[in-house]
């Protein structure tokens, strides 16, 4: 496999990578400011920001790529926030973007639930493993669900809770789906009744399989490892609707009509965003230095996943 050219600094090399294409897909990283405690944020670990530090120039290259007439979405697999939310984000932090633009994983989660799934109600129910994100994207799609935020479920077992589950009574003749999300508040109760729904039929989902989350300068669990004690318990896979699921690229090329041939998607993580341009034979995948993956990453001889370009930050591309 050839070696990545890298941009930083290459003026010319910068012009006519640009050129190839016509659409970017850029990963964001929101995923430090998910409670506010920005002062536990990674100064390194995104690609427009982290938490509420812009890194340089990143809203002047965005508005570059606009004024080139380049269409861009702004694809997350952070489930935990819905397209509004990130659309306040991006408010907030000055970078010019709309909500039509936000492709995050508990919306392509929602979209393939309402629009692809279609199980007949009422056995389209979904019970939910996850945050908010998911609950506003399911709403927004006219899917119905239980579980997510209801504090109802934010509690311990209880010895009668195993006998109700067990005979079906505490639950929902209706949910037909499980959806599993990123949960700061999984616990055993919500890992019960998922695993009941399971056993009972209801189809696996997941928004995507992260295996670890970015925070405050380390690695933490990330939504696969969340997911993953349910994965083992009922011993297959869900089906992940997140980067770098083709499911996730076929439900963005459906809504954005493009050329894939003609577009690229930028990220900082190789097993999930640049996996997911390479798998969808996007034109090209561009790597920023500012996350999760390190160079030698992908510059190591048999790297199984080696970007076409890559840049120290998102805001070299201004040349
Ligand atoms: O575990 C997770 O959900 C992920 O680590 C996280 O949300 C990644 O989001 P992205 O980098 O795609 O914005
Ligand atoms: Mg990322």
């Amino acid at each position: 496999m050839s070696q990545p050219r890298y941009l930083t600094g290459d003026k010319a090399g910068i012009e006519e990578f640009l050129s190839k294409f016509d659409v970017f897909l850029f990963d964001c990283d929101g995923t430090c400011d998910l409670y506010q405690r920005d002062q536990l944020c990674n100064p390194e670990d995104g690609v427009l920001w982290s938490g509420d530090h812009l890194f340089p120039k990143v809203a002047e290259t965005v508005e570059m790529l606009r004024s080139k007439g380049k269409r861009l979405v702004f694809v997350t697999n952070n489930s935990t926030k819905s397209r509004a939310d990130y659309k306040k984000k991006f408010d907030k932090l000055g970078i010019s973007a709309n909500v039509e633009e936000v492709f995050g994983s508990a919306y392509s989660a929602a979209v393939y639930i309402a629009r692809i799934l279609t199980l007949p109600a009422p056995r389209n129910k979904v019970f939910v493993l996850g945050e908010s994100g998911i609950e506003q994207e399911l709403d927004a799609e006219g899917v119905p669900y239980v579980g997510g935020t209801d504090p109802a479920f934010r509690r311990d077992i209880e010895p009668e809770d195993f006998t109700n589950l067990a005979n079906g009574s505490a639950l929902d003749p209706d949910v037909g789906i499980v959806l599993s999300g990123l949960d700061f508040h999984l616990n055993y109760l919500k890992m019960s009744i998922a695993f009941q729904y399971l056993q009972r039929g209801a189809i696996f989902l997941a928004t995507n399989t992260d295996s670890t989350l970015p925070m405050a300068h380390s690695l933490f669990p990330g939504a696969g490892s969340a997911g993953a004690g349910l994965v083992k318990a009922i011993g297959r896979e869900a089906l992940p609707l997140g980067k770098p699921s083709q499911a996730m690229m076929d439900a963005i090329e459906g809504k954005f009509h493009f050329d894939r041939s003609r577009a690229c998607m930028i990220g900082d993580r190789m097993n999930t965003d640049i996996q997911f341009g390479i798998e969808g034979k996007l034109g090209g995948t561009l790597a920023v230095l500012t996350g999760v993956s390190k160079k030698e990453e992908f510059l190591t001889e048999g790297a199984p996943t080696v970007p076409m370009a890559y840049v120290d930050s998102l805001g070299d591309l201004l040349g």
